[in-house]
């Protein structure tokens, strides 16, 4: 019997690789982005490249995301528009899960519309799935019509059903219940709709579906329809599933991980569906008479465990709600005891992989503890942050956080592997990356050159892209607030990786803030708000980032500004020669004859927009990454840089002193000199 399982297990486990296997072998253009990890599901991109060449196309594709992208908490969660004129016209549409809130809805087209450019580089069209919004676009019409491909078909994990046939024919059943009430919802109403329910006492079954409202009723049911049972056939009791289609979307899984109670909150308007709950148990399969054993177990169960449950439920008449609220705050909560499992380590493994702490695996300390590399059985290295004692915060809550902050995955960000919460050690376990740290680099006379222009263009454009993730991910909204050229690590191909991220939260927020050798540390990074007020938000991470374009471009700390004979500091320097039309003077000489004159002037623009004083005048991270990634989207003129440090800084100048430097000269970004042409701001703010 227990081989009998084994080697079903094996089968099921082979089927699962093979599946991946022929997605990946016979669908060229898929990326596959972990599902257990990332909130990105799929990207398919169409083969053919943009033809013109002369870049008018995709200009009209940033054109459309930022029209999106402003449509984006309207609308009910669904728009459609175009952006340019025939023969380069893009047809563009997002549509949100229906239990998403407006401003996550914004949230995930940001972050679709900026992760495009890298999924589906120069394509004609592409879709985006991500678990919480659908960004699509095309050099066709794609509006009200149901659209068949391409279809996506995805399961979550390896975790089947015990009676996978009742299984697959209780996901059937409420599918289609489901995609008839989504398919003809009231005129006007979302086409979405979900259900709960009962597959055994110990497992419920949640089901979603919706379609694009610009389609017919009748197409909507028939779309639904066609990708559950795509779904079906290959999913052999799966216990969660996607079916991704252009036109509409079906999941399942046997946790809750859409919003309950937003959907209740939400009937008074048009209906939205509510999800209901019901004891729905499938026929038995037919063919079989009398009653076997197996029957006897299905009635047996079920009858017992209701009359558990039932006792349950009395008893803790709150138990219900609490559990639908705790659905409503976390949508993720269903799978968080397997994920703290798989996180922790045993402290003897690491004493063994850093050779008990031995000082010669010790490779940095910083403001939370010292960092030692590591090597584990297998092989794999890894650095071990063992942080101070007296971190200041509760087991519950440092586990609860290690589980968010390792569930977020980029490549622009470490990869936390796990913890240890073991005596009175409390351990971070990071992926060893090789080449240190970005400070190491561009800020040694001599190491300086090891970096040319194209491989820091390439770092810029990186943290940029791996700030803007960590900003936009709803499930744990991460403001860096320690960002500094000591925290990007290097991998063996240059590629930078933000260290650290969500360590201010993992070690208690008000550690941070009073840990003097930290603020010391960090002065030069931090924006005039949050070093004189304490005020942080995304813009202050902004302001951060902007003092790490300048401090790549020039090759100069800018604390060093104010510890030398320079007399201003490193975005005064930048402004001043960029307002004297010599911004390429500020340029690292290291680089020699790498650099592209364009690239370089417009990261220096970039660099001055993120440091202006004013928070709300610096540019969001989604719009860094647009600006960093596409040279037609035209940026606004830089205002007064934030010169706090004159301010504080005994000797030097004060802010008022530089009031003259507000300038209403035009500058044009992909110029390397100063003129006076207006340019027109192409992108809503
Ligand atoms: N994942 C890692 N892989 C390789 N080296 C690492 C890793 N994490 C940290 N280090 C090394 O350890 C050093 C110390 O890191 P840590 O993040 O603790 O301090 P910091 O960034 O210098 O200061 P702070 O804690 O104030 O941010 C880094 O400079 C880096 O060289």
């Amino acid at each position: 019997m227990k081989i009998e399982s084994f080697i079903t297990g094996l089968m099921m486990a082979a089927d699962f690789f093979t599946k991946i296997c022929f997605l990946a072998l016979f669908l060229p253009a898929f990326s596959f982005a972990s599902l257990a990890e990332s909130k990105l599901l799929y990207s398919y991109c169409s083969n053919a490249t943009t033809l013109t060449g002369n870049g008018v196309y995709a200009a009209n594709i940033n054109h459309l995301f930022s029209y999106l992208s402003t449509n984006a908490t309207e609308h009910d969660g669904f728009f459609n528009t175009t952006a340019g004129q025939e023969p380069n016209m893009v047809y563009g549409l997002f549509l949100c899960c229906g239990d998403v809130h407006p401003e996550n809805c914004r949230d995930c087209i940001n972050l679709a519309a900026a992760v495009a450019p890298q999924l589906c580089p120069n394509r004609t069209w592409a879709i985006i799935w991500y678990e919480e919004c659908m960004l699509r676009y095309s050099n066709q019409s794609i509006f009200s019509s149901m659209a068949e491909k391409p279809r996506v078909d995805l399961w979550h994990d390896t975790n089947y059903a015990p009676e996978p046939e009742r299984f697959n024919r209780l996901v059937g059943t409420v599918m289609k219940e489901i995609a008839s009430r989504a398919s003809y919802a009231t005129l006007g109403a979302k086409k979405f709709a979900t259900k709960e329910a009962t597959f055994t006492v110990f497992q419920t079954l949640y089901s979603l579906a919706q379609c694009t409202p610009d389609i017919s009723s009748e197409d909507c049911y028939r779309c639904l329809q066609d990708a559950v049972r795509d779904l079906l056939i290959h999913s052999n009791g799966n216990t969660s599933g996607f079916g991704l289609h252009p036109s509409c979307t079906v999941q399942y899984q046997t946790a809750p991980f859409y919003n309950l109670v937003f959907n209740k909150t939400k009937t008074a308007g048009p209906p939205v569906s509510p999800p209901e709950k019901s004891l729905l148990l499938p026929p038995p399969a037919p063919g079989k008479k009398g009653m076997s054993s197996q029957m006897v177990i299905k009635i047996v169960v079920p009858t017992v465990g209701f009359l558990v449950l039932s006792t349950i439920l009395c008893c803790f008449p709150g138990w219900k709600a609490s559990k639908k609220l705790i659905a409503r705050r976390n949508r993720y909560d269903g799978s968080k005891i397997r994920a703290l499992k798989s996180l922790q380590f045993d402290l003897s493994i690491i004493e063994a992989a850093t050779n008990n702490f031995a000082k010669v695996n010790k490779i940095g300390a910083g403001g939370f503890g010292s960092v030692y590399k590591g090597i584990l059985t297998d092989g794999q290295e890894i650095a071990v942050k063992r942080l101070s004692t007296s971190s200041g915060q509760g087991a519950d809550e440092f586990q609860t956080e290690v589980v968010l902050v390792a569930k977020l995955q980029h490549r622009n960000l470490v990869k936390l592997l796990g913890y240890c919460l073991e005596r009175k050690e409390r351990i971070l376990v990071y992926e060893f990356v090789p080449n240190k740290s970005l400070d190491h680099f561009i800020f040694d006379p001599e190491k300086q050159r090891q970096l040319d222009w194209p491989q820091r263009y390439k770092i810029i454009k990186g943290i940029a892209r791996g700030l803007l993730y960590l900003h936009s991910d709803s499930r744990l909204k991460i403001i860096r607030r320690d960002l500094k050229a000591s925290n990007i690590l290097l991998d063996e191909d240059i590629i930078p990786k933000i260290s650290d991220f969500g360590m201010a939260k993992i070690v208690g927020e008000n550690k941070s803030l009073q840990h003097t050798k930290r603020i010391a540390g960090t002065y030069g990074y931090m924006s005039p708000e949050y070093a004189v007020l304490g005020r942080f938000s995304e813009k202050s991470d902004v302001f951060s980032f902007g003092i790490l374009i300048l401090e790549i471009v020039c090759g100069k700390r800018n604390t060093s500004f104010c510890h030398s004979a320079y007399t201003d500091n490193l975005p005064t320097y930048v402004w001043r020669q960029w307002k004297n039309g010599k911004p390429i003077g500020v340029m690292n000489s290291a680089l020699g004859d790498s650099y592209v004159s364009n690239e370089v002037v417009r990261c220096i623009h970039i660099g001055l927009l993120c440091v202006q004083e004013d928070p709300e005048a610096r540019p969001t991270m989604a719009r860094v990454v647009l600006m960093l990634s596409s040279s037609s989207v035209t940026l606004p003129l830089p205002q007064r840089t934030a010169f706090y440090f004159g301010t504080i800084t005994e000797g030097k100048p004060s802010r008022t002193d530089y009031k003259s430097d507000q300038s209403t000269s035009m500058v044009s970004s992909s110029s390397t000199t100063v003129n006076e042409t207006s340019l027109t701001e192409l992108f809503p703010r």
